[in-house]
């Protein structure tokens, strides 16, 4: 069948999940994009991903259970890729307390969501687990570690946490990540998924946009942040961040994010969304946990790079090389 879209089609996932709200552009008919492109097949067939908000808490117990039924709705909905916010695992009172309820990759955790990923039979982003890693006996630390399963289970790629949130922001608490975490070596190469190529990074590291355009530039499709931002930089940058992030590398950007009261003395911005390479939010979370779905659509994403080839455009003679090559 051949279909026509200008872009991926709200009204059908609007359908599918009732707590989607179409996004409100700014500015609804300023944009000089092409006005509809040829698609050779049904919408329906383009990969759905799926987007989870959650509130961890520190009981790791029901974490799961909430990350669990989300991930089974994503299935029964046709995701073929579920993604979990930073921090889905658990999120603590203190360093401490983090660094108690820390587990290796080995360990209970990951394999409950290995069985997971099993016997829903799709892929996981899970987006910045608490990971005691090999040097744990002597740094006593961990990484903030996004893993990503395949549908059978298995961890096809790990990517640590490069830029640590030590900031303080008035109004927001301090902030200080490397008190309990060591900042990871290396940026890790984009990943092919059943939805495209997944380049990963964790929510602090969306500020850094050296690290976006190396991702792209090592072939990324698809730029996934998961979460755990602020309620004082979450209304003033979120979006913004997130929406410069895919127009710059003209990537799907993925965020999902954790959101509300997670204890006495700390609180998530939440707002996950889908933003496609022209800009646009395709699809968000309401104000409680839950999830959203996007399509995505890489013939639109290819199109798009051969309108607008900014990433022939660049000079790098005035200013180096940014984020180029990625190892
Ligand atoms: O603490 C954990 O358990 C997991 N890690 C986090 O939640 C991290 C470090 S505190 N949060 C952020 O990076 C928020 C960034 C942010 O809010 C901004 O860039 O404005």
């Amino acid at each position: 069948m051949l279909g026509f879209i200008t872009r991926p089609p709200h009204r059908f996932l609007s359908l599918l999940c009732p707590g989607l709200r179409i996004p409100r552009l700014s500015v609804p008919c300023a944009q000089p994009r092409p006005r509809a492109m040829a698609i050779s097949s049904s919408s329906c067939k383009l990969p759905l991903v799926a987007v989870c908000q959650v509130t961890s808490t520190p009981d790791k117990q029901q974490n799961f259970k909430t990350c669990a039924e989300l991930v089974r709705e994503a299935a029964r909905l046709g995701a073929c890729l579920a993604f979990l916010p930073e921090a889905f695992d658990f999120i603590a009172r203190d360093p401490a307390e983090t660094l108690r309820l820390s587990e290796p990759l080995g360990g209970r955790l990951l394999e409950e969501y290995t069985r997971l990923a099993r016997e829903c039979g799709l892929w996981l982003s899970l987006g910045g687990f608490h990971e005691r890693g090999q040097d744990w006996e002597q740094t006593q630390k961990i990484y903030n570690c996004h893993v990503l399963l395949n549908s059978k289970g298995a961890v096809v790629a790990t990517y640590r946490k490069t830029h640590l949130c030590d900031v303080e922001i008035p109004g927001q608490g301090p902030m200080c990540e490397s008190n309990s975490t060591m900042p990871g070596p290396s940026l890790e190469s984009p990943v092919s998924t059943p939805a495209g190529k997944v380049g990963l990074a964790v929510c602090y590291d969306m500020r850094f946009p050296e690290l976006s355009l190396a991702l792209a530039q090592a072939g990324a499709e698809i730029l996934t942040y998961p979460s755990a931002f602020g309620s004082v930089t979450g209304p003033a940058h979120w979006e913004v961040l997130l929406r410069a992030r895919a127009i710059e590398t003209q990537c799907y950007v993925v965020a999902a994010a954790q959101c509300g009261r997670h204890h006495e003395k700390r609180a998530s911005y939440g707002h996950s969304m889908v933003v496609d390479p022209w800009g646009t939010v395709v699809a968000r979370c309401s104000e409680g946990p839950g999830l959203c779905l996007a399509r995505i659509d890489l013939s639109y994403l290819r199109q798009l790079r051969q309108h607008l080839p900014v990433f022939q455009h660049r000079r790098p003679d005035l200013y180096g090389n940014l984020g180029h090559p990625l190892s």
